[in-house]
């Protein structure tokens, strides 16, 4: 059998720039395991994208490995859709949400590597917000704003600026009144946090929809209503766990399609990275097997 082409798209700037250094030992790892690779490094946001595309119009490659963290697969993902070329992943990012899903491990680029040149193709389902893609999740209200204050603590380092970032938003953010539309249902409610999961976990390792599978063809969501800020401190570590699901503030759906409605704009993560500061409407589906995967 022939090699397989790969083109490695890295973000260097993943992990606080740490993803940097990381390239020569890929690309000697990657020949090691007997895989042809290019390497093309990212030079500004939204540079992943255009290098996906230019791939997939290349018709020259047998796949993408998406060498960075969930910002940058996703980017990848937006600049590949519609495409049957399989992508893979050596994460290296800070919450690597999405690869929890796929056992590839973190940290870890020669078992990362190695699970890619078993060849292994999967079809994955990819979900689709007011007309962009993503892969793991979505994120409304205090899970954004998570990301919003993750995004301003530029200093501090690897999983403790989450951990940083969701304490300041506990106690600062508010809570607003959103109208929501499910497959079956339509809810007014004064929510908190909205996540909309194709994986399951968010905002660095918190398994906030444990039931998500990402080849079932639906969308898993969690909605925390109001709740007290003490409240909120004493269930984080419930959600690290996955056990806030039976908790009486908590209401879990499942749904194809999701529509949000919020007279007081809503801040929105899409894939762990700021998609806006403020939307009043919200159309989330999902495209059931929309991504050939090679893990
Ligand atoms: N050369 C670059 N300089 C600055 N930013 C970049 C560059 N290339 C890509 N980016 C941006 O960096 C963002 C974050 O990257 P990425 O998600 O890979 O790392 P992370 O945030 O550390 O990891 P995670 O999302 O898993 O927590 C991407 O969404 C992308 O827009």
């Amino acid at each position: 059998m022939s090699k397989l082409r790969l083109a490695v798209i890295l973000n260097p700037h993943s992990n606080r720039q740490r993803a940097a250094h990381q390239a020569p030992h890929i690309m000697a790892m990657l020949s090691h395991f007997g895989l042809e690779a290019t390497l093309f490094q990212t030079t500004h946001i939204g540079h992943a994208t255009r290098l996906a595309q230019q791939c997939v119009a290349d018709d020259n490659w047998d796949g993408i490995i998406a060498a960075g963290g969930d910002g940058t697969i996703n980017e990848i993902v937006n600049g590949m859709a519609g495409s049957q070329l399989p992508l893979s992943f050596i994460p290296l990012g800070t919450g690597n949400d999405f690869v929890k899903m796929l056992k590839v491990p973190a940290n870890n680029i020669v078992e990362a590597i190695r699970s890619i040149a078993t060849n292994r193709l999967r079809h994955i389902d990819l979900g689709m917000i007011n007309q962009h893609w993503f892969i793991n999740g979505v994120g409304i209200g205090l899970d954004a704003n998570v990301a919003i204050e993750a995004q301003k603590l530029k200093r501090v380092k690897g999983g403790l600026v989450y951990i940083i970032a969701v304490l300041k938003s506990i106690l600062s953010y508010e809570a607003r009144d959103l109208l929501i539309e499910t497959d079956d249902l339509t809810l007014q409610k004064r929510i908190n946090m909205a996540t909309v999961g194709n994986g399951g976990y968010h905002g660095g390792g918190f398994w906030i929809t444990p039931e998500s599978q990402i080849d079932d063809g639906v969308l898993d969501v969690c909605l925390t209503g109001d709740q007290s800020r003490w409240s909120m401190v004493r269930d984080s570590s419930r959600v690290r766990q996955g056990s806030h699901t039976a908790l009486p503030s908590v209401t879990m759906l499942k749904t194809r399609t999701f529509k949000l409605y919020s007279e007081r704009g809503v801040p929105v993560h899409v894939d762990g990275e700021v998609f806006s500061a403020s939307l009043h409407e919200i159309n989330i589906t999902i495209q059931p097997a929309a991504l050939t995967i090679r893990v």
